[in-house]
């Protein structure tokens, strides 16, 4: 186990808060000026992926200081500790192995002191099988047509992954087969869904780690439901229902045949699903042989991660850079800015990887932080962001380190979209950290042909102060094994932050108490009474919905 080390106690954090006092006055510009290496000396080629953190308001010593700082909270043995599968996530007393789901080494990863290689190898193979016969046909619906709809229903981990990589992998689905995701437990939701499906030739995957998550099971039993309205007989719900849970017991009571479950286990973190059989509705979509090259991706990053020096470790360097940020210069949030309308969920799928395992305000010692810890995560796909809200990217009064990802290579070579869509990448991160002087602005005006006095007026508005931090992400073309690696790298860095954060980021207690309070809610809703068991806000808007409906 690796120490639980408040990081303000550690010399590296005393040195960055004096160090930081200093690079607060230094422009970005300037260092490129003095350093006609610093793109050399501050950029990572990890295979196809080139990692460019030279527009960060960083020098040598700040990255000396804060790898020292990772090394002083102990992210060495932190790392040793998840590969060798120990309980680090402490509060679930549990192993966190989504690393073994991709262990493409040969060599056995071990939870318990078992070796959990050989059940992984077998669901895969499991989920292999199937999607052969899915795709050959061979796999019959109700009435002996093959399957053309997958409805994977599922929330949170069992969602946003599978959704977001089967977004981001579209050109290579599977010709005769078109995946949905239902999550809300708004009616609306599976009700959209339905309309675009028909019973005989759906498949539904149940994707619930528990198996006992509202949303989710409540979402099932609608399915389950409208298709019996069209199967009639419930032997038929075998060929249509399959489950992807940890819970075997709760499968089998939802009436799904324990041999068309796909199981996992307790040492995959919801968020970090994606690559276990939650990963079937990914699989089904995009061909077996694609989910295996999506998983050999980030087994390289996990490799990249497990064996780099520090210095030059991508997920380690993006972990410290967020960290100089939010704990030296106050940011709150940071921005996942991709230019490639097929990530476009890519940044809702990291608002939950950051949010709910590095959002918290406890240590590993129960005792309460006084740092910052997690930021916020947000971001849409360029160029939409850029007529939204990059605006106060550029201009408002906070600091929003930005993550700008990119393609050189698109799936839609179409005309000279790409080249178009690319020179936004660049301009916008060049723009961030330059800016626009006093100067330059009052020349660009008196170039149009305003007056003096109108020069005056408008340049304080038109200025851009720049030396906002960007990095870069250059991925050759996204592919399932680049996209493997580039999701790997974001995973580790989190696991990074939490290390040095000293917080548990395997657990999610601050999902719990939102839920108990809607399981005590929930009965007082289908009553007549006037309900007085809460605080008069609650009561007042329950009895004005009880009104209202
Ligand atoms: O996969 P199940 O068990 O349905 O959980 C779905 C989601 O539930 C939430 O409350 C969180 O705990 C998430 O981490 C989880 O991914």
């Amino acid at each position: 186990m690796f120490p639980r080390t408040n990081p303000t106690n550690t010399a590296a954090w005393q040195a960055l808060q004096a160090h930081a006092g200093q690079m607060k006055a230094v422009q970005m510009k300037e260092l490129f000026a003095q350093d006609p290496q610093r793109f050399e000396q501050f950029s990572f080629r990890f295979e196809d992926i080139l990692a460019d953190f030279s527009k960060n308001r960083i020098n040598q010593e700040t990255l000396d200081h804060l790898v020292a700082l990772a090394h002083e909270c102990g992210l060495k043995e932190g790392i040793a500790a998840l590969f060798d599968g120990d309980f680090i996530n402490e509060t679930e007393g549990r192993s966190v192995l989504h690393v073994a789901l991709r262990n493409f080494s040969g060599q056995p990863m071990y939870s318990a002191g078992e070796d959990v290689m050989p059940q992984v190898q077998a669901v895969l193979q499991q989920m292999k099988g199937f999607c052969e016969q899915v795709h050959s046909g061979a796999w019959k619906g109700f009435t002996g047509k093959p399957i053309r709809y997958i409805v994977n229903i599922g929330i949170g981990g069992s969602d946003l992954g599978p959704l977001m990589v089967t977004e981001a992998l579209k050109p290579y689905w599977v010709a005769g087969i078109t995946p949905y995701f239902v999550s809300n437990v708004d009616a609306t939701h599976i009700e959209e869904t339905l309309k675009k499906v028909n019973a005989e030739e759906t498949l539904f995957l149940v994707a619930s780690k528990t198996f006992t998550t509202q949303e989710t099971m409540t979402n099932a039993l609608t399915a389950r439901d409208w298709f019996l309205q069209s199967a009639g007989d419930a032997a038929h719900v075998a060929k249509h229902f399959v489950a992807l849970s940890t819970n075997e017991k709760e499968v089998t009571k939802f009436g799904i045949d324990k041999a068309n479950m796909f199981q996992f286990w307790d040492w995959v973190g919801g968020r970090y699903s994606l690559w276990s059989a939650i990963g079937l509705s990914i699989a089904l979509t995009i061909g077996y042989e694609n989910f295996e090259g999506l998983l050999k991706g980030a087994h390289a990053s996990d490799l990249h991660f497990r064996n780099t020096a520090f210095a030059e470790n991508l997920p380690v360097l993006m972990a410290l850079i967020g960290i100089w940020y939010v704990n030296f210069f106050g940011a709150q949030s940071e921005a996942i800015l991709p230019y490639d309308q097929y990530l476009h969920r890519f940044a809702a799928y990291f608002q939950q990887g950051n949010m709910e395992s590095n959002g918290k305000s406890v240590d590993r010692n129960g005792e309460p932080v006084d740092y910052a810890t997690g930021p916020v995560i947000w971001g849409e796909p360029g160029t939409n962001g850029q007529h939204a809200f990059y605006q106060l990217i550029h201009q408002g009064t906070v600091l929003i380190p930005c993550d700008f990802i990119a393609p050189a290579q698109s799936h839609n070579p179409t005309g000279d979209h790409h080249a178009k869509l690319l020179s936004n990448f660049f301009a916008q991160t060049e723009a961030l950290m330059n800016g626009k002087g006093e100067e330059e602005v009052e020349q660009e005006l008196l170039a149009q042909g305003k007056s003096a006095e109108d020069v005056a007026k408008l340049a304080p508005f038109k200025i851009f102060e720049g030396n906002r931090p960007t990095n870069s992400f250059l991925i050759k073309k996204i592919t399932p094994y680049t996209l493997g690696q580039l999701i790997a790298l974001y995973e580790h860095k989190i696991f990074v932050q939490g290390v040095i954060w000293n917080i548990y980021s395997f657990d999610q207690w601050g999902v719990e108490l939102g839920k108990q309070l809607a399981t005590k809610i929930l009965p007082e809703l289908v009553t007549e009474d006037t309900i007085n068991s809460h605080d008069a806000s609650t009561n007042g808007l329950i009895n004005a919905y009880k009104a209202m409906r």
